[in-house]
């Protein structure tokens, strides 16, 4: 196990951060290091481990007495969850912070029409903010016949969660799930009777929003057992996950004119170190003062100024309890297929 020192996860607080080999997960792992040099054992659970070394080591350059260990975990892989889950049972005694962040968007497409329509018409910011109706995106089959998006975004996660259950429930000692989350997440992407989201074209918006839904049901299921959860959207970021969207020079030539839209909508954050800012802040938050109703945004003023504001979700309980029932049903389908 790269890095691993027995006996230290005692005296320190314990985070584990999926996909934080790049974009996002990788800065809040900078800047939680930044805030707390000594006093973190850091987790960067990863599906590559060629990026998850590069990453480790980019971290130690920068903070060389951290110490950070690495985990093989591909989310949207039911056997490799379970595994994941079962080695850090085996490092650690508790978890302190369990960042969910690892997510895709995969074949994303732009809605050029829309795009243009939106342009002219009064939901102008709000299509800017939140991306809206203007984006679709092509889903594909995992080998446990799960849709990709789903398993990889909410399932594979709410499963990591579930199977580390003992490691977050204390009562003497709190623990914080944080979802990233997206201002993507939208009520009329999702369906309960089809949670994967096999039929339609946002399964992207569809997973972010189930994410939010499912927050609120782990807080009503595990607050009584010392373990919150609370969900961010990080802002309009540039990493793999948003490159993939246009050709790269187009983004290069765009680059002027979003940092003019900065002005108007704040949440383009733009850069991985501003969009960590509302998991950063979440970080030094007392769990038991969050709103499980808020999503937390990440914010960059035009004078590049970050802050996170909390904003009321359109969810409601009985919606959120229904998911949850759902996902435990499907896990246990998928369990019994696995025969675990
Ligand atoms: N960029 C943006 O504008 C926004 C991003 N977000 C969310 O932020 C989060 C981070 O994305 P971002 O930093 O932008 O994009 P990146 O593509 O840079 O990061 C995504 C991370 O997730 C990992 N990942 C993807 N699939 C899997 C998998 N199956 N198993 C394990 N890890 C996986 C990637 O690892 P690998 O190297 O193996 O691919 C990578 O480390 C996502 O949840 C995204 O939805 C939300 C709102 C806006
Ligand atoms: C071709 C045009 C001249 C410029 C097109 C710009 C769009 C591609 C972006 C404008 C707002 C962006 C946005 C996202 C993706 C790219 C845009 C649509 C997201 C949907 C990416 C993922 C998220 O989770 C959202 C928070 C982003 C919201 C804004």
């Amino acid at each position: 196990v790269v890095g691993f020192q027995p006996g230290l996860t005692k005296m320190k607080l314990v985070v584990l951060v999926t996909g934080a080999n790049s974009g996002i997960g990788l800065a809040l792992c900078g800047r939680l290091l930044s805030e707390v040099p000594e006093g973190l054992q850091l987790c960067l659970a990863c599906r590559n481990m060629h990026r998850a070394e590069v990453a480790r080591s980019a971290l130690l350059t920068s903070h060389p007495t951290a110490h950070i260990t690495l985990l093989q975990m591909d989310t949207s892989s039911i056997s490799s969850v379970i595994k994941a889950a079962q080695e850090v049972r085996l490092r650690y005694e508790h978890l302190d912070y369990l960042y969910l962040n690892a997510g895709i968007m995969p074949n994303p497409q732009l809605d050029v029409k829309a795009f243009f329509k939106g342009l002219f018409s009064s939901r102008i910011i709000s299509m800017f903010a939140t991306g809206e109706g203007i984006l679709t995106q092509q889903d594909n089959v995992t080998s446990d016949g799960l849709q990709e998006v789903f398993a990889t975004n909410l399932f594979g996660h709410f499963l990591f969660a579930r199977e580390l259950e003992p490691l977050l429930c204390h009562t003497h000692r709190s623990s914080q799930l944080i979802w990233t989350s997206s201002s993507n997440a939208h009520r009329s992407a999702f369906d309960l009777e089809d949670m994967q989201h096999r039929r339609g074209t946002q399964p992207y918006s569809s997973s972010k929003y189930a994410s939010d839904l499912l927050s609120l049901a782990l807080n009503t299921r595990y607050n009584k057992q010392g373990l919150y959860s609370s969900v961010i959207c990080p802002g309009f970021v540039m990493t793999n996950l948003t490159y993939n969207i246009l050709p790269s020079f187009l983004w290069t030539l765009l680059m002027p004119i979003f940092w003019l839209i900065r002005v108007f909508t704040h949440t383009f954050t733009l850069t991985p170190y501003n969009g960590a800012e509302a998991l950063f802040c979440l970080f030094k938050q007392k769990p038991e003062s969050l709103d499980p109703y808020a999503k937390y945004h990440s914010l960059t003023s035009g004078l590049g100024k970050n802050y996170t504001e909390p904003k009321k979700m359109d969810i409601d309980l009985e919606m959120s309890e229904l998911l949850y029932k759902k996902l435990l049903i499907l896990e246990s389908h998928v369990k019994k297929k696995n025969s675990l």
